[in-house]
């Protein structure tokens, strides 16, 4: 991936606008009096793995939850800055929310299948799209369980409730619920916290496999995940975008300080 200014000195790395997917400009948010993020200024490249990491507290979800709109029911939030998706200003009042969590899909820590049916909770987006006929939905619909890796392991009971499935498995399930309306964005907050190690590499397995064709961020508290799956790190302390470079870069050679003590564990 071109970058488009010299990086061997600065603790930022850009990309052209022709790389990117989004473009975060001067963002800033406090909830009440209460700053959680700070002029932060990055783009997210187009089908790469981006990991936002820090401690607690460091405004990482916040970042995330701007870029589908989570935060528009809350009255107490104020924001400055701007996001644009592909160009597109994502704040616009010509923007349809539900059009725009369709393009920038989200998927939690826990996972949230609906109280439904394996099959019911990946038709639920198409359904209320509608227009689709239901062979067509249900080609999409094992479409999206293959590219969520679960298919062969619920093919033969798609009638049954999701709740049957495993932790893990029901994670893939609302993976596959977000693909199948066609996002062009992924974002995943915590997505295998809950989960054990195995069901853990098998999502990262699939955040892996979906760069393909989707644009992933991913928020983790485990530094070694987003060394295992992540193209590019950002760091954030305190709702400043601290450093942000490719991850080997980050983790084996980080140009600041205050990265290396987080890294390395000399900063809780
Ligand atoms: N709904 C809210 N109302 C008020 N303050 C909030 C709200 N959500 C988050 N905060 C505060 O904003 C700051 C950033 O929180 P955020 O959840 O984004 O951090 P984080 O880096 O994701 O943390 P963690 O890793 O613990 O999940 C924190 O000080 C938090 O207490």
């Amino acid at each position: 991936m071109p970058l488009v200014k010299d990086q061997r000195h600065s603790p930022f790395i850009d990309f052209p606008p022709e790389a990117s997917s989004l473009a975060i400009r001067g963002l800033s948010l406090a909830y009440g009096d209460k700053q959680a993020l700070n002029n932060l200024t990055l783009r997210v490249p187009r089908h790469r793995v981006t990991a936002f990491i820090g401690p607690s507290g460091c405004g990482k979800s916040t970042l995330l939850r701007v870029l589908n709109r989570l935060h528009d029911l809350n009255d107490e939030v104020v924001r400055g800055g701007e996001v644009r998706l592909e160009g597109e200003d994502i704040h616009a009042p010509e923007v349809a929310v539900a059009e725009l969590r369709r393009r920038v899909g989200m998927v939690f820590q826990a996972p949230n299948p609906f109280p439904m049916s394996i099959h019911d909770n990946v038709a639920f987006g198409l359904r209320l799209q509608g227009g689709l006929s239901k062979r067509k939905r249900d080609d999409i619909i094992e479409w999206a369980l293959r590219s969520a890796a679960l298919w062969d392991e619920v093919k033969d009971r798609l009638r049954t409730s999701a709740w049957s499935l495993s932790g893990g498995q029901q994670q893939r399930l609302v993976i596959a619920r977000t693909l199948a309306v066609g996002p062009e964005v992924l974002l995943l907050d915590e997505p295998a916290s809950a989960l054990d190690p195995i069901s853990t590499l098998k999502i990262e397995e699939l955040i892996r496999n979906l760069k393909s064709h989707l644009t992933l961020v991913l928020v983790t508290h485990n530094m070694q995940q987003a060394a295992r799956v992540s193209d590019y790190t950002a760091f954030l302390q305190d709702g400043e975008l601290v450093e942000y470079g490719p991850t080997e870069t980050l983790f084996t050679n980080p140009r600041l300080a205050r990265t290396e003590n987080y890294i390395t564990g000399r900063m809780a």
